[in-house]
């Protein structure tokens, strides 16, 4: 199966991609400019539990035409840069691309739904990951949330008796749902709290915004700002999605001395590490229940 696993930095495509444990990931570049990295998430059936810098395997090594070494090596071939190559999606086990896409919600939309709209083959899942703040009464800093729904929260107008969102407004949706069940097995898989995830524009940064969302979207974990984009370009295409976050600060009053952006991208290595064989799981599952 095939998975996109979208990243709004470098910093957090890299915590991804170390979770692969096969060594360096193969780099599939895009036509519109930057790369796929291309990874296989261990565990599953061709890489049972192999640890980070173990020697590769044949199957490990079965990368892309059109790709190279994430460091040196190989050129890219003059394959034409569809975001695939060479079919994934028919080996066993979770082959993940790993695509950097910006920070905030324009960059993802516009990234996700390009290599979704260029891939040969099509992908099973889109993750939207990276680091966020936390609602400190749910995560702790260095916490890791898994979005049970994924709610853009500053997408409306603002009126005299307060906030209304587009869907109240009549004009779209405001929230996506991931699989419950993908969503249930990789918290419990990975130790993450499952709960809502907010997307914002613009990151909390005061104790009334922060209690603000925290009574309107009561039992949200975590905010960040690619989430609900990136589902958004999912739900185009209609794959679906899932939101993983790992908490490198607290949702309130800005205090940058308090980030740990390294601890929070420890724990999103951490994450990655443990969730191939419950997303292999669940594809397989899915298929017995919806042959197609
Ligand atoms: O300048 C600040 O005070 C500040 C505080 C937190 C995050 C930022 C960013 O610009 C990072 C945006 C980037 O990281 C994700 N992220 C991380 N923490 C948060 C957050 O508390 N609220 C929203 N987004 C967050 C986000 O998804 C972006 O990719 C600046």
């Amino acid at each position: 199966m095939r998975v996109l696993i979208a990243t709004a930095v470098e910093s957090e495509r890299r915590a991804v991609t170390r979770a692969s444990g096969a060594g360096t990931p193969a780099v599939v570049p895009l036509p519109f400019g930057g790369d796929l990295h291309r990874i296989r998430l261990g565990g599953g059936p061709r890489s049972p539990g192999r640890p980070a810098g173990a020697k590769r395997t044949a199957a490990d090594a079965a990368e892309p035409a059109g790709a190279r070494p994430e460091s040196g090596g190989a050129e890219p071939t003059d394959r034409p840069a569809g975001a695939t190559g060479q079919p994934a999606g028919r080996q066993a086990g979770v082959v993940a691309d790993v695509v950097v896409v910006g920070v905030g919600s324009a960059a993802a939309a516009a990234v996700v739904g390009s290599v979704l709209a260029v891939a040969d083959e099509p992908y099973d899942l889109v993750v939207s990951a990276g680091i966020g703040g936390g609602f400190a009464e749910r995560v702790p800093v260095g916490g890791l949330v898994v979005a049970s729904s994924v709610l853009v929260v500053d997408l409306g107008a603002q009126t005299g008796t307060g906030f209304s969102d587009v869907a109240e407004l009549g004009f779209g949706v405001v929230v996506h749902q991931p699989p419950p069940e993908l969503a249930a097995a990789v918290a419990a898989a990975t130790g993450g709290v499952l709960a809502p995830v907010l997307s914002v524009s613009t990151v909390t940064g005061t104790e009334e915004r922060r209690a603000e969302l925290a009574a309107r979207h009561r039992g949200a974990a975590a905010e960040a700002m690619e989430g609900f984009a990136v589902a958004t370009a999912a739900d185009l295409h209609g794959v679906p999605t899932l939101e993983i976050r790992a908490v490198s600060n607290a949702v309130g009053p800005r205090d940058r001395e308090a980030w740990r952006i390294p601890d929070a991208l420890d724990a999103l290595a951490a994450a990655f590490a443990a969730v191939g064989p419950v997303i292999e799981d669940w594809h397989q599952q899915r298929h017995q229940r919806e042959p197609s």
